[in-house]
């Protein structure tokens, strides 16, 4: 096992890994931009190093700098977290390349899943369902139509490079295309330098269901059950739970093993979520996250599987020590995000502030995921997500009653958060009734403006 680790992000995630390291015995490493001096993550680590400027390119998303400090440091390995260089294959590669442990999937496996096309391709070989659509970059407004043709319109045209709903063009008749799949390209090479798109059936009204999955070096590949994040807010996933109120027992075993077949087939390791639409009982593969995610926290609340601690064992070369069947499911679980901003006005985020009082909620079943303290001043330099309030209970509805009592004791003051967002979501019909799809938020608050 390691000795030290390198954390290479920040806020929420860098302590929460750091948390998986204390009680595997490892010594924790931090890295901080000039923004982070203060914050909680450096407070937490054994050692921390900065590593430049409050711009992310010129910090947390720099190679050399990231790997200086953990040569520095003498570290062991190095965990990204998620966002920044989570998802960067050359730089996975350059820290193996530096003797460092990368704690994730292999730089192949990232290339051969970050290609969404080549993912879609893999995943039909090993008899994954796809979304209806082509496996290979699309080139002409003709190949746009002869999909269309065949599956009907709308169809999606989305940047091979894209992900996250970023690049995702909807098509809903043959005027449209040209005009679209121009777009399409240009946006693609702008912000991920890759022009090439693909085309798939657009799905009016799906679910967006995620399986976790664990794999360790030696070809163990587990799934940990299903999460529903379709509460999204332009592509922005505000509450996510498992498992999921839309599956019926003979769906989740169907999409928990697809899942697993496709990543045997791409010889996947370390943890991963594979994406999927539901719609009318039927589930289709979209897209590979090689990376630890946000929201993994409700499946380690209802299988009492800690997904880090996997992530940083599997990395020291160790077996999985569960088979499948033993993975079990207990409960339900929501996580709300703690963004600040203020949702009275579309969502704004907090121009700044401090947390003049921070005094979260406690009790049965409650977990906090945050790395702050009352006084601390608010970092904008980033993302708006501060914290993560993870609700535990037996069953959906004591969910929600436990989540309502949570949030109503939650006390921050000193700029706003979605709190009342979310005490609102929690009465909303739709919502507590489990048949909101991807699109119901957007469209009610575009009601509501
Ligand atoms: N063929 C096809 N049909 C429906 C889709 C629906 C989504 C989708 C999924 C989740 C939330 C959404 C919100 C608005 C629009 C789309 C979504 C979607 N994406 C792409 C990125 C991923 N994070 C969400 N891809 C789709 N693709
Ligand atoms: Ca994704």
């Amino acid at each position: 096992m390691f000795s030290k680790v390198l954390v290479a992000n920040r806020g929420e995630i860098a302590v929460r890994v750091m948390r998986a390291c204390e009680e595997l015995g490892i010594r924790t490493v931090a890295v901080y931009s000039d923004a982070d001096k203060h914050s909680g993550h450096v407070r937490y680590a054994d050692e921390a190093y900065n590593i430049g400027p409050a711009r992310a390119a010129d910090s947390y998303l720099d190679h050399e700098a990231v790997i200086d400090a953990a040569r520095k440091a003498g570290a062991d390995a190095i965990h990204p977290g998620y966002g920044f260089l989570a998802e960067n294959a050359t730089f996975a590669a350059k820290v193996g390349e530096s003797n460092v442990k990368w704690v994730g999937p292999s730089a192949d496996a990232m290339e051969r899943l970050g290609e969404k096309t080549k993912a879609r391709a893999l995943m039909q070989e090993a008899d994954v369902p796809v979304v209806p659509g082509t496996t290979e970059p699309v080139e002409s407004a003709e190949e746009v139509k002869e999909i269309a043709d065949e599956y009907g319109y709308p169809v999606a045209i989305k940047a091979e490079g894209g992900g996250g709903g970023r690049g995702l063009k909807v098509v809903h008749n043959e005027e449209e295309v040209e005009d679209q799949l121009e777009t399409a390209q240009r946006e693609g090479e702008a912000y991920f330098d890759n022009a090439s798109v693909y085309v798939e059936k657009y799905l009016e009204s799906p679910r967006h269901i995620e399986v976790q999955i664990l794999a360790d070096e030696h070809g163990n590949v587990r799934h940990l059950g299903e999460r529903d994040c379709s509460l999204q807010r332009r592509h922005q996933k505000v509450i996510e739970e498992a498992p999921s109120p839309a599956l019926t027992e003979d769906l989740r075993e169907r999409i928990g093993e697809a899942a697993r077949r496709g990543v045997k087939a791409a010889d996947y390791f370390n943890a991963g979520t594979v994406e999927f639409l539901v719609e009318d009982g039927e589930f289709f593969f979209m897209e590979v996250n090689t990376r630890i995610q946000v929201e993994h926290t409700v499946s380690e609340q209802i299988t009492g599987i800690d997904i880090v601690k996997w992530q940083l064992r599997v990395a020291a070369g160790e077996e999985l020590d569960f088979a499948q069947d033993d993975v079990e499911f207990d409960g339900h679980s929501m996580e709300f995000r703690i963004n600040a901003e203020n949702a009275a006005n579309d969502f704004a985020p907090a121009p700044g502030g401090k947390l003049e009082t921070y005094d979260p909620p406690g009790g049965i079943g409650v977990r906090m995921d945050d790395a702050l303290r009352q006084g601390d001043d608010l970092v904008t330099d980033y993302d708006s997500m501060i914290a993560k309030l993870i609700v535990t209970a037996s069953d959906r509805e004591e969910c929600i009653t436990r989540s309502e009592r949570a949030l109503a004791e939650f006390e921050i003051e000193g700029f706003h958060t979605i709190i009342p967002f979310h005490r609102l979501m929690l009465t909303d019909e739709t919502f507590c009734a489990g048949e909101h799809t991807t699109k119901y938020l957007d469209e009610e608050l575009d009601k509501s403006r």
